[in-house]
């Protein structure tokens, strides 16, 4: 089971979430979210983490402009388009991508992981209006797709309490979480932090275990 810790916003957190296992980080390069960081903040982080974590760029609706500036001066492995950007947008930067689906209550996830083809990963989130990600909010895990080949990342108010029933229902490749692990807006509690990755690996290894006996393996 991979853990993306979304919303780092210091170097402290970036070494805690990394040290506690995390596989991916994310920096929000996006001005209204409180977990905003700064190119100068970005490039600081970067610097300081292992680099076998996946320091993920995360973008809403950016001029391309905006996202070429920062990836000649942040070292991102890869990209994340949080808001309604389409395909063609996604590939012109030429980088790895994953694409943030918002689970609005019409939304097929199927027809709209189609649109992206050549994204490494489909992070699905919960849909609230006007609100582009990080809302706390959980949606329905029966809905998230089963039995494809694509990566498909659950995300969408996740905690230490919920993630292992999340993972137990909706069987994503990977985690994804921001406000469920944090002390305050922008700041993780190293607590809840270590919590959910424990979390989320035990229940990945007690779901692989259960399936091999039921399999008779
Ligand atoms: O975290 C934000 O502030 C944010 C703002 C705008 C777009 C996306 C944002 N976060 C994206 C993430 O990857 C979050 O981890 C994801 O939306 C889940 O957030 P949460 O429900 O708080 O765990």
């Amino acid at each position: 089971m991979r853990v993306k810790i979304c919303g780092i916003t210091s170097v402290e957190d970036a070494r805690l979430a990394v040290d506690a296992g995390a596989d991916a980080l994310g920096l929000v390069f996006y001005p209204p979210s409180p977990r905003h960081v700064t190119v100068e903040l970005a490039t600081e982080i970067a610097s300081a983490v292992s680099p076998f974590a996946v320091l993920t760029g995360l973008f809403v609706n950016a001029h391309p402009q905006e996202v070429e500036d920062i990836l000649k001066l942040v070292p991102l492995n890869l990209l994340q388009f949080h808001g309604d950007e389409n395909a063609p947008y996604c590939r012109q930067f030429h980088r790895p991508y994953m694409k943030a689906l918002r689970m609005k209550p019409d939304l097929d996830p199927v027809e709209a992981m189609a649109a992206y083809p050549d994204a490494r990963g489909v992070l699905l989130d919960a849909y609230r209006k006007g609100v582009p990600g990080g809302t706390g909010d959980t949606f329905d895990w029966q809905r998230v797709p089963q039995g494809g080949d694509r990566h498909i990342i659950l995300a969408g108010g996740l905690n230490p309490e919920n993630v292992a029933e999340a993972i137990a229902a909706a069987h994503p490749h990977g985690v994804d979480v921001s406000g469920g692990v944090e002390a305050a807006p922008g700041r993780k509690d190293p607590q809840k932090v270590r919590a959910f990755i424990d979390a989320a690996r035990s229940a990945a290894t007690s779901g692989a275990r259960s399936n091999a006996l039921t399999q008779g393996v």
